[in-house]
């Protein structure tokens, strides 16, 4: 047992190799872990006692040897060598029920401490800000959800139990070695610290492979997520022989860091076979001659010999769930990784409450941010009153900082200074719920789920009845075209929404914001994937929801802000005009720039 703590707990920050989402000191992998067993307190108790029941039948299994050997063959006594033949089917079949309850508990264990560790993950990744995801390959982070997870899933649930079991053989088999010869004991115990040795200095290169080897599948996994998403245009490129290179790169790096792995981890389980078999040749070899000198009986040779080979078959499972807990507990540190990465959004301790009904005023003062992977500012110093109700566009060129002023609004980033009011509280002050809870996002790429229209637009309302989410759609103008669909509203939509058109997936996801029906409004060039019918269908939706909501949309067709109350204009992150249309035609040559560009002129108004 204490192996094995020794094994988990022998990290270093040195093993730990190319560590992305939080540079860590030291993972203490084993209280980690213990951490998620402390719930199931009595299951592991339960696990232990029959691990020590079990293995103390086997034990004396060994003394039935010894009986069998002195009293039944070498005494030559039939009826005595039944009833050793009854006792040891007797102990064989405890030690079975035993081992039963032990698996079964152990498995068990396995597999509610892996769920556990999901949840925990999860729950952690859905906190954590846009930021780390910008940074973070999605692929990367599913295969530690997957390979890393049910890596540590066998050792918890398997390997842990076979080492546990395996240590405590070894204990009991070496204190019924001492009962029966002191001097082979003795013999046997010279060997072991030889045997340890290839344990200890091969399984830290184990360690160190298996932390590489998860890493390499990571970055595998990250390439097919992106090149099976992106397939369109992977195909429409033309790119799929050199998708098959990288492939093929990443595929031989992650068999070259196994293929040292497995050489190191072939050395330690054969070096240790080896070790263990000469070490009981010898002291058989020694032990024979004391038969021969009538020093010990056969019999205590006999049984000698069995606990001596149980000792060496559990060292030698013990060397080789040694390495398997080495490459369990890369991979745990891998999952440790991603519970440890920070939020950056924290939530205040005491946070203050929005006014019940919301009205809907934003305030931006002395805005400025900075995206976390660059230095240079992307807002810049923004002041801005925008009045409950107000209907604003937002125009700018690309890469202005419209969708970045959006971000900043819902808090997926830290503004660097100033900030942002809503009716008059610091947005920094609020629950990010209940922050997040006034405003209804259309992004600019409409969003859809691997569910059925019903669920997509009722990701908007988790409460919403089939009527409102009806009437949603109706409002949105999508009801149509939904009717139309193979199953209506119970149609599965594919991933992404693959069996959607671009229009189409942009009603859903008005109808989703209809049906949300919160107080503020972000639309993100809302109407871009409509045509022209469909534009105006939606508009009226759009104008209806709009009603009494504060509305700020960014837009990149004048067409579809002309009806704003004000249109604001930003260039490199400032705010460079103000006013409506035709006050800005006459007064800002960069939207005056704009308008030309979209082919309109101030007459055709
Ligand atoms: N996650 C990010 N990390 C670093 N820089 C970013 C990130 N997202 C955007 N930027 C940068 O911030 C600036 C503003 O981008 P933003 O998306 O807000 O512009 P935009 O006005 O919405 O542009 P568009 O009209 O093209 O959508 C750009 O220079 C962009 O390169």
């Amino acid at each position: 047992m204490c192996l094995w703590v020794f094994i988990l707990n022998s990290t270093s920050a040195s093993d730990i190799t190319n560590i992305k989402p939080e540079p860590a000191t030291q993972y203490a992998v084993f209280p980690w872990i213990m951490g998620f067993l402390k719930p199931h307190k009595l299951k592991v108790v339960a696990a232990i006692t029959f691990l020590f029941i079990g293995s103390f039948a086997w034990l004396s299994l060994g003394q039935g040897v010894k009986m069998m050997v002195d009293e039944g063959f070498v005494a030559d006594n039939a009826e005595r060598l039944n009833e050793i033949v009854l006792f040891i089917l007797g102990i064989t079949a405890i030690s079975g029920t035993a081992v039963f309850c032990r698996f079964y508990l152990m498995t068990w264990l396995g597999e509610r401490v892996i769920a556990d560790i999901r949840l925990k993950v999860y729950n952690h990744l859905l906190n954590l800000s846009p930021a780390f995801f910008a940074e973070q390959r999605t692929g990367e982070v599913i295969s530690r959800f997957t390979a890393d997870s049910t890596l540590l899933q066998s050792v918890v649930g398997s390997s842990l139990s076979m080492a546990f079991r395996s240590s405590v053989t070894v204990t009991g088999a070496l204190v019924m070695m001492a009962i029966t010869s002191l001097k082979l004991t003795g013999l046997v115990l010279l060997a072991v610290p030889l045997v340890f040795v290839p344990v200890i200095l091969l399984g830290k290169k184990v360690r160190e492979y298996s932390r590489k080897s998860q890493d390499k599948v990571g970055d595998l996994g990250a390439n097919i997520d992106e090149t099976l998403h992106e397939i369109h245009t992977v195909q429409a490129y033309g790119h799929e022989q050199q998708d098959r290179n990288v492939f093929n790169q990443q595929v031989e790096a992650v068999m070259s860091v196994a293929q040292t792995r497995i050489l190191y981890r072939s050395i330690l389980i054969s070096s240790v076979m080896f070790l263990s078999i000469a070490a009981i040749a010898v002291v058989l070899w020694v032990g024979a001659q004391d038969v021969m000198l009538q020093n010990i009986t056969a019999g205590e040779l006999s049984a000698f010999m069995f606990y001596a080979v149980m000792a060496a078959g559990s060292v030698a499972t013990i060397s080789e769930v040694f390495s398997e807990i080495q490459r369990a507990s890369g991979a745990a540190e891998r999952l440790i990784e991603l519970v440890n990465t920070p939020i950056d959004i924290p939530e205040v301790k005491a946070p203050k409450s929005l006014p019940a009904a919301i009205n809907g005023s934003l305030s931006l003062e002395s805005l400025r941010f900075a995206y976390p992977s660059s230095n240079e500012d992307v807002i810049k110093g923004i002041n801005l009153e925008i009045k409950a109700g107000e209907r604003v566009a937002l125009v700018g060129e690309s890469g202005a900082g419209k969708s970045t002023l959006f971000e900043l609004l819902l808090r997926f980033y830290q503004p660097k200074s100033g900030k942002v009011l809503l009716d008059g509280v610091d947005v920094a002050e609020v629950t990010l719920q209940q922050l997040r809870e006034q405003y209804a996002l259309v992004p600019q790429e409409s969003v859809i789920f691997a569910t059925n229209v019903f669920e997509n637009v009722r990701y908007g309302r988790a409460d919403a009845t089939k009527e409102e989410v009806i009437n949603a759609c109706i409002t949105a103008k999508a009801h149509e075209f939904i009717q139309e669909l193979s199953d209506g509203y119970d149609t599965y939509l594919g991933e992404r929404g693959v069996k959607l058109s671009g229009g189409q997936k942009q009603r859903i996801a008005i109808a989703r914001a209809i049906l949300a029906d919160r107080p503020i409004l972000l639309l993100d060039e809302a109407t871009s994937a409509l045509d022209a019918v469909s534009e105006v269908k939606v508009k009226q939706g759009l104008d209806n929801l709009m009603q009494g909501r504060t509305t700020l949309i960014i837009a990149h067709r004048l067409a579809t802000v002309i009806n704003a109350d004000r249109i604001i204009v930003l260039e490199k992150g400032q705010v460079v005009a103000i006013g409506s249309h035709q006050e800005l035609m006459q007064s800002s040559e960069t939207y005056k720039e704009f308008a030309s560009l979209q082919l309109l002129t101030d007459t055709s108004i």
